[in-house]
């Protein structure tokens, strides 16, 4: 009996320690909270609004690191840059007039009161620049219709306009005439209006005819067929054979990543490149495809992506220094151009050597520069060799470009990036 009340004791005491345990814990639990929550109070209170410090744990507020988006290969991207398209715009049709009589108890003649309809909506082209190629444009919009009116002369709702993002450096034409040129972030061109709405019969009421029932239907949205292109905007293009290594100086002078291969037309699509310098000057330079002899004839991919250095306000010729004879590149690349558009080969340029690290290609550059006048610059775009001498003439002719444009107060100014 005694040793059961030592036990039980013995059970009770264990239990109020446990008891004291638990309570302690909690009450530390909640002194901290409370330090914190004070430490933090303190914080804002220095800190006046800015929060200087993190509340995230540790854990959580480690670095993620930037999840790097997969590069689309050259294939795939031929399927999503479109370059040109076709578009049929309807716009909205104006809503219907109301034909409605007032009616309220004991008021016999309560005369017309029936809203005009709401205008139809237009159809706005606008440039944006997160926009890339005109692949999301469809074939056929329709703008909105306005609402009908209603009774109680209650007007129609004007229908909202609908927009169609396009990419800087799209050209709008119709039968082949430019109608507009949007160069510019969030330029807009009205392409098609909507119709205006009917007149509901409220709007007829006159002296002679105090209870008229016409209303008229809203005006049918006007009906375009238009084409769009995109012409890309950069200071300098890469103008050279397939093979010639355009991709590959693209890679080396700027932050571009164009699919480089050892066979030709590897590069379908144009690639811009940024090529920045120490005073935050960028200059941008588009790798458009090979061009070879007799592309005006369409052969190879043709010329019609020559349309994207229709803008470039300087070109780079690039040729290949392993292969004989060097200026005949030249002189072929130059008709081409000229074939496409007279005088495009005499925009400002320069004759880029390329190659330069392999053999043979020492005695090509020696001959080439006695066969042309103007500057060549021996690069190597898989070494990198004098690659620096290229981008200091590539801003060379920047600077000669902002002059110029000074000058002309530039009219058609490609993409400041
Ligand atoms: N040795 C050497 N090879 C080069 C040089 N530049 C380019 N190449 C090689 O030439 C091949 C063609 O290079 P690309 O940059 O794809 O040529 P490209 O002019 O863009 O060709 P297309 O896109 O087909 O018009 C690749 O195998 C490159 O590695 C160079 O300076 N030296
Ligand atoms: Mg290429």
């Amino acid at each position: 009996m005694h040793s059961f009340a030592m036990l039980n004791t013995f059970a009770k005491v264990q239990k109020q320690r446990w008891l004291v345990q638990e309570m302690s814990r909690i009450f530390a639990q909640v002194c901290v909270k409370n330090e914190l929550k004070a430490s933090w109070l303190a914080a804002q209170r220095v800190t006046n609004v800015i929060r200087n410090f993190a509340t995230s744990c540790p854990v959580c507020a480690q670095p993620r690191g930037i999840t790097k988006k997969k590069e689309l290969s050259e294939k795939k991207l031929t399927r999503h840059f479109v370059d040109h398209r076709k578009v049929k715009l309807l716009a909205g049709a104006g809503g219907k007039g109301a034909s409605t009589f007032h009616s309220e108890p004991r008021k016999e003649w309560g005369g017309p009161d029936g809203g005009n309809g709401g205008d139809g909506g237009n159809i706005i082209i606008k440039v944006n620049r997160q926009v890339k190629s005109l692949a999301q444009v469809a074939p056929v919009y329709k703008g909105e219709d306005g609402e009908s009116g209603g009774s109680k002369n209650c007007y129609g709702r004007n229908a909202g306009t609908t927009y169609i993002p396009v990419p800087m450096g799209t050209v709008v034409k119709e039968q082949g005439e430019t109608v507009a040129d949007l160069s510019q972030n969030g330029q807009e061109y009205v392409a098609v209006f909507g119709g205006a709405g009917g007149k509901g019969n409220r709007f007829f009421l006159s002296n002679e005819n105090r209870a008229p029932t016409t209303a008229t239907p809203g005006e049918r949205g006007q009906e375009r067929v238009l084409q769009l292109e995109l012409r890309t905007m950069a200071h300098a293009g890469l103008v050279g054979f397939p093979n010639a290594g355009k991709s590959s100086l693209l890679r080396a002078i700027s932050n571009a990543r164009p699919a480089v291969a050892a066979y030709p037309f590897t590069t379908l699509n144009p690639h811009v490149g940024i090529v920045k310098y120490r005073d935050h000057e960028q200059v941008a330079v588009a790798d458009i495809p090979g061009i070879i002899r007799g592309a005006h004839l369409n052969r190879g991919l043709g010329v019609s992506f020559l349309r994207h250095i229709e803008r470039c306000r300087f070109l780079l010729y690039v040729l290949d220094m392993s292969s004989p004879e060097p200026w005949m590149q030249l002189q072929y690349l130059r008709y081409e151009l000229d074939q496409y558009e007279p005088g495009l080969s005499h925009r400002p340029h320069a004759i880029v050597a390329n190659k330069m690290d392999l053999p043979g290609s020492g005695v090509n550059l020696k001959a080439l520069r006695d066969h042309v006048e103007q500057r060549v610059i021996p690069v190597s775009a898989l070494t990198g060799l004098n690659t620096e001498e290229l981008i200091l003439h590539l801003r060379e002719l920047y600077d000669g470009y902002l002059v110029t444009q000074v000058l002309s107060s530039g009219e058609d100014k490609p993409t400041k990036w």
